[in-house]
């Protein structure tokens, strides 16, 4: 897709895939590369063949070792080679069109990327004379805030040694990445500052850029000892209690570069910074390779820099990578080309973050994402679209309502008619059923409990308590927030497990009511199991089925950031539905025991007994 076409968003509900776009950059030859005995310019190892005359969309670009003659090509979205291009076109063509978008509630995230030296600063945050992609990135934020009256600000970190330091407030905390049950990246800590003028941009970006942590190498007077990454964040003004507030963000990062510590001459503290840098670097191109290759599990948490890009690879930022060249450093572009050429497959979807969301835009997003995935054959990418640093990791109708699963009962005739009538046209009634039917096999029961008849038993035999906000608390919604699975809730046993035999009486035949009742039990085992995931030791962790060591020590890790809100989350781990279910199942046939146990048990006076 050309940068130009990149379609503007129309606000509320569009959304749309959109894929990395990958450039290079070829910087100049320095003076102290050209020989001075020769005076000659060296050849460069990089060049563009045919560009835009095979295909418009895309370019090859060609490297070639002078030394060994070999001789490589891959394809890019477009290229800039030393002689000609200034920022300037860079921006222009590449950084402008994703500008209007944030006005929209568009993310988008802009980086380069690239060995030591070759031009990544240079590019990013440029010099007076040629001002960079930030600065002019700026400039036209500001000419549009003036037009549409919206707000702009500023924020500015580095990642030095895999810590995330304020560069605006250096007394701050660190800074802490998290990621919301929508799969948006927050960091905790990280200052606001309002920007009206460039002059205010100048004075707080240099005060940042100061403070950045830059060293001189073997290979670059001014190398960057870590990942800067500016924030531009957009915000409309509300007007009256109805209207959303949009809010967009561009992260424009300017990428420590990868150092071969052969030829820099790094020791002490430089030698460790470079070891965090090319650990980092290299957890990205896991990243890269894992969505390349559709696996279930893609990295993110290896590293700080990961997390903070999570959104823009495999999310729903729209996402640039400049890949900066040195171009006498043959082996360095090989190295960065090839990762560029990578990138370039992955899909993001793009989604307008508003700060008062509309369930039912997050439904036809996904059904249309759904149906392109589908469309182009890509079944597990749609399963972690549902899944990781996604908005939708919670379900949402269509999404579950179309799985099959084997029912656990044969359910009556009368729940399966209940079931079949519970069509489209109830989009709501359908969202009870499928947030109660996340973890309840037999789908007919969910959708049969989520009827209006059924909504009020279902609320007295919940033991949840609801959380979020209620605009309109007619039963459905009740209902929704009072067995949704996505619900933050506090740990609790219920005194009654069980409704009277009163609360049941129109639920129909025996087995109707043992189902329903069935459901209930799963959904408190299951709310309890999110709550031993939440609190345990890793020890206790670990003596779960099914819960390794591995397994153990990534539930601690992901906790630390975001305590677990349902069995959902548990995607975040990589894990598929699939996987989430067997786990829950072996825990959950865990309690039953030998059923020997089981006939020495009671019934509940307030459950069967009454039959
Ligand atoms: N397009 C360009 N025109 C002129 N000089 C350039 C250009 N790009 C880079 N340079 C010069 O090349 C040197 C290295 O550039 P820069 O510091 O931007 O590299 P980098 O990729 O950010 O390196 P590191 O990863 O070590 O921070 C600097 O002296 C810079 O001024």
């Amino acid at each position: 897709m050309a940068a130009e076409n990149f379609e503007l968003l129309a606000p509320a509900t569009s959304c749309a895939i959109s894929k990395v776009r990958v450039v290079a950059r070829v910087r100049p030859f320095l003076s102290q590369e050209i020989s001075v005995k020769s005076s000659r310019v060296p050849v460069s190892c990089i060049s563009v063949v045919d560009q835009g005359r095979i295909s418009p969309e895309e370019v090859t670009v060609n490297l070639k070792d002078p030394e060994t003659s070999r001789n490589e090509c891959y394809q890019l979205d477009s290229f800039f080679g030393q002689e000609d291009h200034t920022v300037r076109q860079i921006f222009d063509k590449e950084v402008n069109p994703l500008i209007p978008g944030l006005f929209q509630g568009c993310n988008a995230t802009v980086f380069a990327y690239g060995a030591t030296g070759s031009g990544k600063s240079y590019t990013m945050q440029g010099t007076e004379e040629e001002p960079g992609l930030m600065p002019l990135a700026m400039s036209r934020v500001l000419s549009l805030c003036e037009e549409t009256g919206c707000r702009a600000e500023m924020s500015y970190y580095e990642v030095y040694l895999e810590r995330c330091h304020d560069l605006l407030e250096p007394k701050a905390k660190e800074i802490v990445i998290m990621d919301d049950k929508e799969g948006q990246i927050h960091l905790r800590g990280l200052s606001k500052v309002a920007v009206n003028s460039m002059s205010e941009f100048r004075e707080t970006l240099a005060l940042g850029v100061q403070r950045r942590k830059v060293a001189d190498t073997d290979l670059n007077d001014v190398s960057s000892r870590s990942h800067g990454v500016l924030v531009i964040t957009v915000s409309s003004p509300v007007c009256g209690d109805s209207a959303a507030s949009v809010t967009g963000k561009l992260n424009l990062i300017d990428l420590a570069g990868n150092e071969d510590n052969r030829r820099t001459g790094n020791e002490g503290i430089r030698l460790q910074e470079s070891a965090k840098i090319n650990q980092s670097l290299f957890a990205l191109s896991n990243v890269i390779y894992a969505l390349n290759k559709n696996l279930a599990r893609v990295p993110y948490r290896e590293s700080k820099l990961t997390r903070i890009l999570q959104d823009s690879l495999g999310g729903t930022s729209r996402a640039l990578m400049i890949a900066c060249l040195n171009p006498g450093a043959y082996q360095e572009s090989v190295h960065t080309v090839s990762l560029a050429a990578r990138s370039r497959q992955i899909s993001n979807f793009v989604v307008p973050i508003h700060k008062q969301g509309t369930p039912q835009a997050k439904v036809d997003m996904e059904s249309k994402l759904r149906a392109w995935l589908e469309s182009k054959g890509k079944t597990k990418s749609a399963q972690r679209i549902g899944g990781i640093g996604s908005p939708f990791s919670s379900k949402t109708p269509c999404s579950t309502a179309s799985k099959v699963r084997k029912p656990l009962f044969n359910s009556s005739a009368k729940v399966k008619k209940t079931a079949n009538q519970s069509d489209c046209k109830r989009e709501k009634e359908r969202t009870v059923a499928v947030a109660f039917g996340n973890l309840v096999e037999n789908k007919d029961i969910a959708n049969s409990i989520a009827t209006k008849d059924h909504v009020e038993k279902v609320k007295f035999n919940s033991p949840r308590k609801a959380l979020s906000p209620i605009h309109n608390t007619n039963g459905i919604q009740k209902a929704v927030l009072e067995i949704s699975f996505t619900d933050q809730l506090p740990a609790r046993t219920p005194k009654t497990p069980f409704p009277a035999n009163e609360e049941f009486k129109s639920f129909g035949t025996p087995l109707d009511k043992f189902d329903a009742q069935v459901s209930t039990l799963k959904s408190c085992v299951a709310q309890e199991y999110v709550d031993f995931l939440n609190t345990a030791s890793r020890e206790e962790l670990v003596e779960l089925k099914g819960i390794g060591v591995k397994m153990a020590e990534y539930i601690l890790d992901l906790r630390e950031t975001s305590p677990l809100k349902s069995l959902a989350d548990l995607k975040k781990l990589g894990l598929s539905s699939k996987q989430i279910h067997n786990l829950f199942s072996k825990a959950a046939m865990g309690i039953f025991g030998r059923i020997e146990d089981l006939a020495a048990v009671p019934c509940p006076e307030t459950s069967l007994s009454n039959q």
